[in-house]
């Protein structure tokens, strides 16, 4: 597991040539060409690793401060990211102030909330808790409140602690302790907050904005961006810092991102139903959410869908197309940035509605009243996913997994 790339990789590249020993030998003159390796030091303690390294064959061993200060210029991590029932959502442990809870990690949001002690007991029963007053920094005066699409919330107060995912940390990070969560976080035990990956412009604390995990260590990591591997039924992994190639097959497509509203916002093109990878229409504005459970797509497409799933239909005490849970699904593909990625049609079952387990819900379902269509986990856990900010401009990459 990646907890820091070692520096010594780092250091090994900024290698300043000097006169070989032997060459100095019965010499009273000599010159030094200084051939640098075209790698500025991004900080002392990685060039005295660099010494370290240099002479480590003579014995040198580079003290725990140097290494550690070294160490913390760059790093990069991975954090499993575990299932609820029906892949709902995926929780991953975060420490928090030390203590481990479990977190929703949301690109489409900006805000690390947790329950915390300063939650009232009818609401976190279950729920493991934050205390802030172990090593928490109380942001006087700061506040939170957000609401979420599928009408949840919560609300609260700020303090800045230490926050580590898969080993990345962050010393100092803006942790909001909800003082107030709505009933689906009451009733969702497994879950106690939520780690929000979108941009900090949509963060909502006031009356100022705080950075989100990633925003905060994001200079700090070997490279600029995070990958989402989530799996149907089982357990993936969000990896910071780096891209680890056996995680996917074929090539990395990547899309221009937008980001005025907050969202790694991107255009989706043509799609098709079934087994023909030629597509045809085009989807349009979306946005990659780890944290909507499913897909979104305009009502033409979902039409077009459900019309080849016999005994479909929109049902409306539902708020959605339900069919028989034996039923055969097709698989759904679209073309991304001209790459098409599948999405099986076993995956579009997404869990009963009745205790029969007759009638199923839907997993793609129609985009109406939200403006943009959402590729939440039915599409994200069908694909390798990277969340890129080592472009001058932000970028989504895709492949299949
Ligand atoms: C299911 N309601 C509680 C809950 C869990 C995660 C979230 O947060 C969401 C919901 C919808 C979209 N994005 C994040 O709410």
């Amino acid at each position: 597991m990646h907890s820091f790339l070692t520096s010594a990789a780092l250091v090994a590249s900024a290698t300043v040539s000097l006169a070989a020993p032997h060459e100095l030998v019965g010499r009273s003159t000599f010159s030094v060409e200084q051939v640098a390796a075209g790698k500025v030091f991004k900080s002392g303690p990685l060039a005295m690793m660099n010494t370290y390294a240099k002479y480590a064959k003579a014995g040198a061993v580079a003290p725990a401060d140097v290494t550690s200060a070294a160490a913390a210029a760059v790093q990069s991590g991975q954090v499993a990211a575990n299932p609820e029932a029906y892949d709902e959502s995926y929780l991953c442990p975060v420490t928090v102030g030390g203590q481990t809870l479990n977190l929703d990690f949301d690109t489409g949001s900006a805000d690390l909330w947790v329950f915390s002690t300063l939650t009232p007991s009818s609401e976190s029963t279950g729920h493991t808790t934050y205390n802030p007053s172990t090593s928490g920094k109380i942001k006087s005066g700061y506040t939170w409140d957000i609401s979420y699409g599928d009408g949840s919330g919560a609300a609260g107060t700020v303090y800045a602690d230490k926050v580590v995912v898969g080993g990345v940390t962050a010393t100092s990070q803006a942790v909001e302790a909800a003082t107030s969560v709505s009933s689906t976080f009451t009733s969702d035990t497994a879950n106690d907050g939520l780690l929000g990956l979108a941009f900090s412009t949509i963060n909502t604390v006031s009356p100022t904005k705080q950075t989100t995990f990633f925003d905060t260590v994001k200079s700090t990591l070997a490279k600029a961006l995070f990958t989402a591997d989530l799996k149907k039924g089982a357990a993936g992994a969000y990896d910071f810092g780096y891209i680890d190639t056996s995680k996917y097959t074929g090539s990395i497509t990547y899309v221009p991102v937008t980001t005025s509203n907050g969202f790694w916002e991107f255009t989706a093109a043509g799609y098709s139903v079934g087994t023909s990878k030629t597509t045809s229409g085009s989807i349009g504005d979306s946005i990659a959410d780890t944290g909507t459970t499913l897909l979104y797509l305009p009502t033409a497409t979902v039409t077009a869908y459900y019309k080849q799933v016999t005994g479909a239909a929109y049902n409306s005490a539902q708020g959605g197309y339900i069919f028989s849970c034996s039923a055969t699904l097709p698989n759904f593909n679209v073309n991304i940035g001209g790459a098409v990625y599948t999405v099986p049609g076993s995956y579009i079952n997404y869990a009963p509605i009745n205790t029969a387990g007759t009638q199923c819900f839907g997993g793609i379902q129609a985009n109406t009243g939200i403006g943009f269509s959402i590729f939440g986990d039915i599409f994200l856990k069908s694909v390798f996913a990277v969340f890129d900010e080592t472009t001058s401009s932000p970028r989504l990459g895709f492949a299949e997994q």
